[in-house]
């Protein structure tokens, strides 16, 4: 079975335009099939301040009504993807921006209401491999936002790190899936302030007591949920780090096991 790498990249890696410059670089030298997804939290937060939207975010996930899914559409679908597009093509890696919607890639359903109301946040409910699978075949790279739909006509907030692991278990069926979630730390660290403290293996019962110890917070507790869903779910390799674990192997980063 050939290798798929499916890697997601965060906020504070598209905002830095120096860093997003280097990872776009190293990125389009991997051989072999790839699938990049690209977050955008931080700047849609940023325009929806300034536009006068008010931000509401809840367990790691934003409240979406219909003017922050406008804003969230025109940021993710627009401006991040077409940009890393056009860097792409300038490293000389053939790329095609999509949502969930393309090639009818995602589908999902509005997260049902328990005690929150998200608005239009979607929970995947099914990839199509079909279409992906001969533009991989053929050397082009899908590039993918945040951004689902029902089939409907309903487009959804679907956070970037759901759609990067439900992308490598969609895939599993036909390679053999690595994922990767690159951020600006050097992976799960045991003092969020020290980016020495690596904590190299991760499995669900230290990922218990990481939690209880309150080591792993914030933003870092829906993204191993969606490393341990994807490795319960045949993805051969989950990984957490910097870019940098990509292009050298002696990077320190986390390993994610089941
Ligand atoms: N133990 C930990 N190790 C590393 N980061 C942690 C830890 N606990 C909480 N975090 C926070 O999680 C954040 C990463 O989650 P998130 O902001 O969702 O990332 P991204 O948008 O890059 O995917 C880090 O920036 C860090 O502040
Ligand atoms: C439903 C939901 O919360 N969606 C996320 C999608 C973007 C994202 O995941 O961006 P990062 O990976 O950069 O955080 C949001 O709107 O913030």
């Amino acid at each position: 079975m050939q290798t798929l790498k499916v890697i997601k990249i965060g906020g504070n890696i598209i905002d830095d335009e120096q860093a997003l410059h280097h990872f776009l670089e190293g990125f389009s030298k991997i051989k072999g099939p790839k699938i990049l997804v690209h977050g955008g939290g931080k700047l849609a937060t940023k325009l929806a301040n300034q536009m006068g939207v008010e931000v509401k975010m809840t367990n790691g996930r934003r409240i979406t009504d219909a003017d922050t899914l406008d804003i969230i559409t025109m940021v993710y679908a627009g401006k991040i993807n077409k940009n890393i597009v056009a860097k792409l093509q300038a490293n000389q890696c053939n790329a095609i921006g999509f949502s969930g919607a393309d090639g009818n890639a995602i589908v999902s359903e509005k997260r049902p209401v328990k005690d929150i109301d998200y608005g239009f946040v979607g929970d995947v409910l099914k990839v199509n491999t079909n279409t992906l699978e001969v533009l991989l075949n053929n050397q082009v790279t899908p590039v993918f936002c945040a951004i689902t739909h029902d089939e409907n006509g309903q487009l959804f907030n679907t956070n970037a790190d759901t759609i990067a692991s439900e992308l490598a278990i969609g895939f599993a069926k036909i390679f053999k899936t690595e994922l990767y979630y690159c951020f600006e730390k050097n992976g799960v660290l045991q003092n969020v302030n020290d980016d020495d403290s690596v904590i190299e293996n991760i499995n669900s019962e230290n990922y218990k007591t990481l939690i209880n110890e309150g080591i792993i917070a914030d933003g870092m507790l829906p993204k191993l949920n969606n490393c341990f869903h994807a490795i319960k779910h045949n993805v051969h390799k989950v990984c957490i780090g910097k870019p940098e674990m990509l292009f050298s192997l002696n990077t320190k980063h986390t390993t994610i096991q089941a």
